[in-house]
């Protein structure tokens, strides 16, 4: 019998995506599957998932959900084995999973996202018949309340499920005021530093870490990086007492979704071989975006337009990039300021600097298969996803040398390019001068087309695939099985 794994996550590939959560839990049960794992991922009824999954067979019924009146149901996508918690008066809303079409996000977050663990929670316990497994596996602060109340309120009394939570951004920890308490139905003894208390209120990220047999983060480095309270957001104490229980595993990429060779998304389909075939795609970026057309250097950028992702260094830094013969192409969504100076910064630069605001799941695919090179400059970065389909696709990337950046690219300094390994260009800190300085190098770096191309070859080349990120995240659903069995 293979072992069973509930995943639990707000969000997931092809269903509902605000961000790389989606992605990694969208692809990580096909890689689990060929290490004989069966994973079965939960998610909300959002509007979006409750249309895609259809007319879907009823497994269970809450008469009342932390309030609301609430269903299971079962459905299978491609080969994704789902539950849906189609909670109508939690999750069929207008606007994203977390916030209103203005985007702001919604009151009662807080109820939400703790149903949505109460109801894990449920499944994992016992509560529906035919439904049983091994091990619950949380991803982010929306899903970490299942292992509160796995721990203080399990449905039945059998021994507790083992579990892992995985970190995927600690900036984002779901904290609430403590008067929220009351509304979360746990028993009084949930509330201590042991359980859901946070600084005062309710933490629910916190919880999860602090109660998860196992937790993850999505880099080794990022694993390393969140004891220290720069980037532990004040958990770093938490995740210090936790040793050796916090493990940094590597994300991979859905390498058929992401594939140049076959990408239907693209003017031109090309392997590490045929790189030239890679100028179709820039003419159709340059044409997108209103640039020049010129074979010097197109920068990309595809983000959210926050301080994390240091997207606010972008428009210091366009009179740079402009200068020194570059063009830059940006796909994001974000804060306003920021789109603000952009738009002023573009004003400057007529045909040299592209915006596209708002969100383009195909357009972010031609980017990669047209830029010359992807501006990754983020203050921290758990793991990363945009520099590693840059990999894949030949768009080098020119990333800030922290978290997940650190571990998957290979700066081209003398040593790694004596070797003839370097995949990309790394810089330290988030600043006018790094990034200038980053940029200098990469148009240098671009202007020696046979370097060039041995860098975006060797990028193509490198194994990103979830192969062996699966292959650990199974080790560790054995190691905790087999503790609790
Ligand atoms: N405007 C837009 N249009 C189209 N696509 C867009 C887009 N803006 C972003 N995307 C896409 O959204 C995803 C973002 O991935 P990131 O790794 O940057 O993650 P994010 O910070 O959301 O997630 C967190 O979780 C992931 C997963 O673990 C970690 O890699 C990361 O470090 C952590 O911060 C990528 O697939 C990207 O192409």
């Amino acid at each position: 019998m293979p072992l069973k794994v509930l995943s639990v996550a707000s969000e997931a590939v092809p269903l509902v995506k605000t961000g790389g959560l989606a992605d990694v839990a969208g692809a990580l049960p096909a890689a689990l599957d060929q290490q004989g794992i069966a994973v079965t991922t939960l998610l909300p009824g959002y509007p979006a998932v409750g249309a895609a999954i259809g007319k879907a067979k009823r497994l269970h019924k809450w008469d009342a959900l932390l309030g609301e009146p609430a269903q299971l149901l079962s459905a299978k996508i491609g080969a994704h084995d789902l539950l849906v918690l189609d909670a109508p008066g939690f999750f069929a809303r207008d606007g994203n999973p977390y916030s209103d079409s203005a985007g702001k996000d919604w009151d009662d977050n807080w109820r939400r996202f703790a149903a949505f663990g109460r109801a894990a929670a449920d499944i994992a316990s016992g509560a529906v018949k035919k439904l049983s497994f091994d091990l619950v596996h949380a991803h982010d602060w929306q899903a970490a309340m299942a292992l509160a109340y796995l721990r203080f309120a399990p449905f039945g009394s059998g021994p507790p499920v083992p579990s892992v939570m995985t970190i995927h951004n600690m900036a984002f920890q779901g904290w609430y005021d403590r008067k929220i308490f009351g509304g979360l139905e746990l028993p009084k003894k949930a509330w201590s530093i042991e359980g859901v208390e946070t600084y005062g209120g309710v933490g629910f990220l916190k919880s999860g870490l602090q109660l998860a047999d196992m937790v993850t983060t999505v880099s080794p480095t990022y694993a390393r990086e969140i004891v220290r309270s720069e980037f532990g957001m004040g958990l770093e104490g938490l995740v210090a007492s936790r040793g050796d229980r916090v493990r940094g595993i590597v994300n991979g990429i859905d390498t058929k979704e992401w594939d140049p060779q076959s990408d239907p998304a693209l003017a031109a389909n090309y392997t590490a071989r045929s790189l030239s075939k890679r100028k179709a795609n820039k003419r159709a970026l340059e044409e997108h975006f209103g640039l020049e057309k010129s074979d010097g250097p197109l920068f990309i950028m595809v983000t959210r337009l926050t301080w994390q992702k240091g997207a606010d260094v972008i428009p210091e830094v366009l009179d740079h990039l402009v200068g020194n013969g570059g063009r830059l192409a940006l796909l994001g969504s974000g804060d306003a300021e920021i789109v603000d100076a952009l738009k002023a910064g573009a004003a400057r630069h007529p045909g040299k600097v592209g915006l596209h605001f708002g969100y383009d799941e195909a357009l972010s695919h031609q980017m990669q298969g047209g830029g010359d090179a992807i501006l990754v400059p983020s203050r921290f970065e758990p793991c990363g996803l945009t520099q590693l389909y840059g990999l894949a696709y030949g768009c080098v990337p020119v990333v800030s040398r922290t978290g997940g950046l650190s571990d998957t690219v290979i700066d081209a300094n003398p040593a790694a390019l004596a070797a003839g390994v370097a995949t990309g260009v790394q810089f330290d800190g988030v600043h006018y001068h790094a990034l200038a300085s980053a940029i200098s190098r990469t148009v240098e770096l671009y202007r020696q087309p046979k370097l060039w191309q041995k860098i975006q070859r060797n990028g193509m080349g490198a194994d990103f695939s979830w192969a062996r990120s699966g292959a650990e995240y199974a080790a560790i659903y054995r190691q905790l099985t087999g503790e609790k069995a």
